[in-house]
């Protein structure tokens, strides 16, 4: 620290202070105890528009608004109070100006004064109101009120902090037009005259500001050209100037505009601009706020790939209109729509293709449906439609419209492709007045058409049902049975028809409910596969029948082969070839002991897996088996290319051998194949011993059917066998072949 500056007299301290009190920016007062000035700053004196000197002895209470006596006790005993006192001044504008009291007592010349250094505080209090203005609307965003409501009282706040203005929002819409969404002190005939109103180079100020996409502040409308062709409204509308700020969204997007009008014209004031500053992002944040929560509503409530009503929204306007149609007693109709062989569409052409088709279906049901009729996608390939006000005959010709409308050919990906539709109807109040009853008797309806051969529509009907419950009250016997190990297998022989034995055995399951009596494979074999029980019943059959194959081995019973049906189902989804693998090595048979029967429909599927599955068993020396030759396909492609051993000429060829010249010729043209192929052919269902001659003579080897036996429990097998054993041939050496691509060989 300098030692060398001498201590200040009391008269430099009080002049040094004094004129540094006249040069700060900040009004600065001594009153005596009567508030009368005794000396004054010049920045004081500026407020008061007069000399320093000319204010010695004015009252305060003369120069400032609101200095009561008590105000004056107030501030003068105010040194420490935490909350400062106010004086407010009319500046030379006439505009208040909100000073803020620090007061201290000094004595001069054994009086008390009071030195009073007054603070402008205008930009505070404006700043204050400006944070109160965007907390209370930041509140009314976050409490989801709606965006009309939110930007209503933007506009009236900052109305209430600038009496002078009024103020508006437009949306700017995406075809360059704007909305009017708020404008609480605007004439309502000006507003209604915006709506719709273009964007352009010369369209007022918001109009302007949406096109040139930056603040455009016109502070004289009567003779502002950019208002020119917007001139016929000012008769409606009371304002001279206008300051209008566009509102830019993230990604770039003019959105809306914000304007401030004034009934005077000039510029704005500068609180008007910080005001603007904060009101544009509020803007933003609460159309933000209202995309998004749109955006969400319309994931909730809408499919994104076809853009239709999806099954929740669909669920609340079906709901409505059955609601309406039972108050007004009119009837409707429930469609439900479910594209045919979707998934084959799907995996063949493709994904991207099947979205295709899914929203060309969305587009046809909704060109066709009315306005008053819901259309949803309910999911995957499954539509809605639900038509109020419709007679049964309007929903038959509806749904009829629909089926063809929806069949019409489309291009894909360069293809021309035609989708087949199963519709099923069930009408209201009759088939029901609650939804979930509804959909469950139109889905009924179109499962019917989809067993009935698909594309077509059909009424629900009470039989319907019926045959729905039957076929529930098996399906839950069948589940019981299963897992209480209440299926049979019965074995029938396959026999040579040189007499010379058995060449194997078909293992065929059998179910004998104590309630339902003795229920045919052919039903319950459908149902299962329709239930999802087929690859348990299955996997039985084959450990069933390995385990009883294995046992009359270890007998000596004369069964050299088992055969066993496997559904086309179970190649999707189980392994089969693993499950084959696991049953030889535990039973030690050999893999040519066993014969799989399967359907063509497994020998042309597309599918790798079960390609795959079929080679690997071939692979490992299973022998595969087509069963019912014949029936249903006409490529034989496959027999060239799939490792198969044995075709099984169907029975339905060789009922009526005897008869028909058209069976004869099938069933010879089946043989002919076998043998040219190396293939054995066994002909199913021979029953008479006449079909049983022609066939021999034709050269089939073996044959099934109930001219030997029907098929047995395994016991009686073995006491059939016995019986007939004594009575075989010897056998002859006969080409027998035994694998596909390898030619006959010799067994004995
Ligand atoms: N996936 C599985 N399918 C199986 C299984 N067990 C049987 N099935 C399939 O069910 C269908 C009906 O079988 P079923 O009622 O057992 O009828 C078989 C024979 O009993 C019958 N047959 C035999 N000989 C004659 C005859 O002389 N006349 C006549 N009218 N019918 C006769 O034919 C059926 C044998 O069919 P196939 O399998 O085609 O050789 C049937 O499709 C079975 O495949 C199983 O465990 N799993």
């Amino acid at each position: 620290m300098s030692s060398d500056l001498a201590a200040p007299t009391a008269a430099l301290e009080a002049q040094l202070l004094l004129d540094t009190f006249r040069g700060i920016d900040l009004g600065v007062v001594w009153l005596d105890e009567q508030a009368r000035i005794v000396l004054a700053n010049d920045f004081f004196a500026g407020w008061a528009r007069t000399d320093a000197a000319a204010l010695a002895g004015r009252p305060l209470a003369a120069l400032v608004d609101d200095l009561t006596p008590d105000h004056w006790q107030t501030i003068r005993h105010a040194a420490d109070t935490r909350v400062p006192p106010r004086l407010t001044m009319r500046g030379s504008d006439g505009r208040p100006h909100v000073l803020e009291v620090r007061a201290r007592a000094v004595i001069e010349g054994g009086r008390e004064l009071t030195a009073l250094l007054l603070i402008p505080i205008a930009d505070r209090i404006e700043a204050e109101a400006i944070d109160g203005l965007q907390r209370e609307v930041l509140e009314s965003i976050a409490l989801g009120r709606p965006l009309r409501s939110v930007l209503d009282l933007l506009c009236r706040r900052v109305e209430s902090l600038a009496p002078e203005v009024a103020c508006s929002v437009l949306l700017v819409e995406k075809n360059g037009t704007v909305t009017p969404i708020a404008g609480p002190s605007l004439p309502p005939a000006y507003v209604d005259a915006l709506h719709g109103a273009p964007i352009g180079p010369r369209a007022g100020s918001c109009g302007t500001a949406a096109w040139r996409r930056e603040a455009v502040e016109v502070t004289d409308i009567a003779t502002d050209p950019l208002w020119a062709d917007y001139r016929d409204l000012l008769h409606i509308l009371p304002m001279a100037a206008c300051w209008s700020t566009p509102i830019i969204a993230g990604n770039g997007e003019v959105v809306a505009t914000f304007a401030l009008y004034y009934r005077t014209p000039g510029a704005a004031p500068p609180f008007h601009r910080r005001m603007v500053e904060a009101c544009v992002p509020l803007c933003r944040v609460a159309l933000q706020h209202e995309a998004n929560r749109t955006e969400i509503e319309r994931l909730a409530y809408f499919d994104p790939l076809t853009g239709l009503p999806n099954r929740r929204l669909f669920t609340d306007r079906a709901r409505q209109t059955l609601q309406m149609a039972v108050r007004v007693q009119a009837p409707g109709a429930l469609l439900l729509f479910d594209i045919d062989r979707f998934k084959t569409t799907n995996d063949s052409l493709g994904h991207s293709a099947g979205d295709e088709v899914l929203r060309e279906t969305a587009l046809r049901l909704q060109a066709e449906t009315g306005e008053n009729a819901t259309v949803a996608r309910l999911g995957g390939d499954e539509f809605a439609a639900m038509l109020p006000r419709c007679s049964p005959v309007e929903a038959m010709h509806a749904a009829e419209r629909l089926r063809l409308a929806l069949a019409a050919p489309l291009r894909i990906a360069g293809m021309q492709i035609e989708v087949s539709t199963s519709i099923g109807i069930a009408l209201f109040p009759q088939d029901g007045v609650e939804l979930e009853r509804l959909v469950k008797n139109a889905e009924m309806a179109m499962y019917e058409v989809k067993r009935g051969g698909r594309g077509a529509s059909r009424f629900f009907t009470t039989t319907m049902n019926d045959v729905v419950a039957q076929r529930m009250q098996m399906e839950s016997a069948l589940r019981q049975v299963l897992a209480a190990g209440g299926l049979a297998l019965h074995y029938q022989p396959k026999m040579y028809l040189d007499g010379s034995g058995c060449a194997g055995v078909e293992a065929l399951v059998r179910w004998n409910d104590p309630q339902l009596g003795s229920v045919p494979p052919d039903r319950f074999i459908a149902l299962a596969e329709e239930c999802g029980l087929i690859g348990a019943i299955d996997a039985w059959v084959l450990e069933t029948a390995c385990a009883q194959l294995a046992a009359w081995q270890r007998d000596g019973v004369p069964v050299p082969n088992m055969s066993v049906n496997v559904s086309p189902l179970r190649f999707h989804s189980d392994d089969v070839p693993a499950q084959v693998q696991r049953l030889l090595s535990l039973h030690g048979l050999k893999p040519s002991a066993l014969m799989l029967e399967v359907t063509e429909r497994v020998m042309l599927s597309d599918d790798e897996r079960t390609r795959v599955d079929l080679r690997t068993l071939h692979e490992m020396g299973v022998r595969l088996s087509v069963d019912d030759f014949g029936t249903g396909y006409s490529s034989l492609g496959y027999l060239k290319r799939l490792p198969v051993s044995e075709l099984k000429l169907d029975k339905s060829f060789v009922a009526d051998l005897e008869q028909e010249a058209s069976d004869r010729a099938l069933a010879d043209a089946v043989i002919g194949i076998g043998q040219a192929l190396g293939l054995q052919v066994v002909a199913e269902g021979v029953e008479t011993p006449g079909q049983r001659e022609w066939l021999a003579r034709a050269g089939c080897l073996v044959a099934q059917g109930y001219l030997f036996t029907r098929a047995l429990p395994a016991a009686e097998l073995v006491a059939w066998l016995e019986r007939e054993r004594s009575g075989w041939l010897p056998r002859r050496l006969t080409a027998v072949p035994v694998g596909h691509a390898g030619g006959g060989a010799l067994a004995a």
